[in-house]
């Protein structure tokens, strides 16, 4: 029997829907618009592609959308600045930088100097502090992506075992706190861990994001086990050019309960988590009420 395929570009419609919607009555309520700024710094091609969809998302789910270009050889006096502006910009409700950043600009200090109720990324120290101490806050839109498609899959965390495969800042360590909110229980792996394949035979729930092609083997998979792959490698297949995760996913497929592909699955949950939680900043920055979407991330602990 195959795996169900998690189908992560149908359930960001409905997030996207969701958003609009709300969107559209807040602003017939309260004449007041969502705005979010992205500011992209030098020409990386994937991140030109990801700031284009942010914007005409946004603008879809009737936001403001604010582009801010800027060279590869901005300085960080310069940047800062432009953030400053933007944290003190009444239109703007959400701001972003798009990461990653040329190697000269330092992204903590770029991340720390967005004002923490505009982060939308929730990459703020102060954002990233409160998430780890369970405290309700902006979250990072892969995780939250996948938290909620596993919520679809696992109405209770509680008895359940995750592998979360990679402890970058962006996933792998938001995805490991968000777990434990919900009160799994976590193993974290990463590029130093020797015993990765042991580590994943007792998970039901394995999280890669790890940015090695076909990383994570069948021979690795609990039966029935939910695998979520956070991966996007361009490599060349045959001879073509082919998107590929880090779960050698034709083998996985067999025996995992359900699975996420790639592309198609985290992916545009990324952009459409951004958007609810650039909803959820409007409304906390104009006193509106703050409705959850398809998930509550708050935790009582
Ligand atoms: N400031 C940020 N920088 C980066 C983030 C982020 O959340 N905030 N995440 C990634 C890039 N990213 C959004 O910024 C992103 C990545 C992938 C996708 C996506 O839809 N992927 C598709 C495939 C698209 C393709 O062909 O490349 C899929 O998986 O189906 C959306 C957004 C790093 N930087
Ligand atoms: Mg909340």
């Amino acid at each position: 029997m195959g795996a169900q395929l998690i189908d992560g570009k149908s359930y960001a419609a409905a997030v996207r829907a969701g958003v609009a919607q709300r969107s559209a009555a807040l602003h017939a309520r309260t004449g007041l618009t969502p705005g979010l700024a992205v500011v992209l710094v030098g020409q990386d091609p994937a991140s030109e592609v990801y700031v284009r969809a942010k914007g005409k998302q946004a603008v879809e789910a009737g936001m403001r959308s604010f582009e801010h270009r800027l060279p590869a050889d901005t300085q960080a006096d310069d940047l800062l600045g432009l953030i400053h502006r933007l944290n003190d910009d009444p239109q703007v409700h959400g701001i972003l930088v798009q990461l990653p950043l040329p190697a000269h600009l330092d992204a903590r200090a770029v991340i720390n100097a967005i004002s923490p109720a505009k982060d939308v990324d929730g990459f703020h120290i102060s954002n990233v502090g409160m998430v780890g101490t369970g405290q309700d806050a902006i979250v990072p839109c892969t995780p939250l992506g996948c938290m909620m498609m596993l919520r679809h899959h696992h109405a209770d965390f509680r008895g359940l075992t995750a592998l979360v495969i990679g402890h970058s800042n962006i996933v792998g360590k938001p995805m490991a706190r968000l777990l434990l909110n919900a009160d799994c229980t976590v193993m974290v792996a990463h590029k130093s861990s020797t015993n990765i394949p042991e580590l994943a035979r007792m998970a039901d729930i394995v999280v890669v994001a790890a940015g090695v092609p076909g990383l994570v083997r069948a021979e690795w998979i609990k039966p029935g086990a939910t695998v979520i792959d956070v991966g996007i490698n361009r490599i060349q297949r045959d001879g073509k050019p082919a998107l590929v995760g880090d779960v050698d996913f034709e083998n996985v497929r067999h025996v995992a309960g359900a699975i996420t592909p790639v592309p198609g699955g985290v992916g545009p949950m990324t952009i459409a988590c951004l958007l609810a939680n650039t909803l959820s900043a409007f409304c906390h920055q104009n006193g509106l009420e703050d409705q959850p979407l398809l998930l509550d991330e708050q935790d009582p602990t």
